[in-house]
């Protein structure tokens, strides 16, 4: 019989994405997170520099444990990075930092973990629908990739996050000018992923194939440029590019719906939607979710949210030390 595990304080924990690793201190049991700090990927040589490098920074002990969630699957010991150069082994790593236990868990299982705890100051609504209890929930978030998991619910009324890799699923189209951008993406990347349209670098993918399929000068911008583009409705194919990227994210989200049954609502994370503002509640998003055929009033009792919380995936990684 498995025991209870030993609770171990004070915690690290942390959320690992391509661009940015973000980090906070749980001094004890119940304690509100401290510390939070945010280090771009980029500057550091390895997972084990930007944790030593944190510690030293707030003047930390080496904690008792620490948990993260990255934007990777994790199966095995060695970890990865999909889109970021670190790799490291789990058990290399324990030891180098010395602490009694290390979980390392996909970045969206642990954004999972955080869900069921959300409160309604957490999320925004984007349409109508109303969660069900006990039924399965979906999570997916454009970011620096874009990650998706699961959460759900077993007969002790415990939830139990899923991860996945929903991002790399085939992307679809459901208007003729949706199926000739991916037609372009297919051409350029060999499959067309739901990651290389919902995602940062998804943005300015639209926006060059666009460009491409209407013959017009592609500029060199990045994901930012495009949004700020499309909200200053200074260049036309930059407010295409947007609603292009709300509404696959609106089918993929749908996708997920079906696949699940979540009808415990699916909510959006990632660093990017909350960016968009007001604009994604007024985008395509959420008829998109619905638009399933035969399935669009099964959708249209489902609750879609926008995560408004600050760090929950820092929650969910505190909340698998203790599973
Ligand atoms: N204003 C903006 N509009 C659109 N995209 C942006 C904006 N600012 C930053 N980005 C893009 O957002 C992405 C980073 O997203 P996020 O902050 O969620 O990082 P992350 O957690 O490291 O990502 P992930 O977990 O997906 O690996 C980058 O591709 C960046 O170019």
């Amino acid at each position: 019989m498995l025991g209870a595990l030993e609770p171990l304080f004070p915690r690290l924990v942390g959320d690992v994405g391509g661009t940015n690793a973000r980090w906070a201190w749980q001094a004890a049991p119940g304690a509100a997170l401290t510390h939070v700090a945010t280090y771009p990927c980029a500057d550091y040589a390895s997972m084990a520099a930007v944790i030593q490098h944190y510690l030293a920074e707030h003047q930390h002990p080496t904690p008792a444990a620490v948990s993260f969630g990255i934007a990777t699957a994790v199966t095995g010991d060695e970890v990865r990075m999909t889109n970021h150069h670190w790799a490291f082994s789990t058990t290399a790593l324990q030891a180098e930092l010395g602490v009694k236990r290390l979980v390392v868990l996909n970045d969206f299982a642990a954004l999972a973990a955080s869900l069921d705890v959300l409160g309604p100051q957490d999320r925004r609504a984007v349409g109508g629908g109303q969660p069900v209890l006990g039924q399965p929930i979906g999570v997916l978030g454009p970011g620096t990739g874009l990650g998706v998991a699961g959460l759900v619910c077993g007969r002790d009324g415990h939830y139990v996050p899923v991860a996945g890799e929903g991002g790399h699923v085939t992307l679809a189209a459901t208007d003729d000018r949706e199926a000739a951008v991916l037609a372009v993406l297919r051409q350029r990347f060999g499959h067309a992923s739901a990651e290389r349209a919902v995602c940062g670098q998804g943005l300015v993918n639209l926006y060059e194939a666009l460009c491409q399929l209407d013959g017009a000068p592609t500029l060199r911008l990045s994901p930012a440029d495009v949004t700020e583009a499309a909200q200053l409705r200074s260049n036309p194919t930059c407010v295409e590019a947007v609603h292009l990227f709300c509404s696959f994210l609106g089918n993929v989200a749908g996708n997920l719906a079906l696949t699940l049954g979540a009808r415990g609502g699916i909510y959006v994370g990632g660093g990017i939607v909350p960016r968009l503002g007001d604009a994604f509640e007024a985008s395509a998003f959420r008829e998109r979710f619905e638009q399933k055929g035969r399935f669009t009033d099964y959708l249209r009792q489902i609750p879609t949210w926008v995560i408004t919380a600050n760090n929950p995936a820092l929650i969910g990684a505190g909340h698998s030390l203790d599973d």
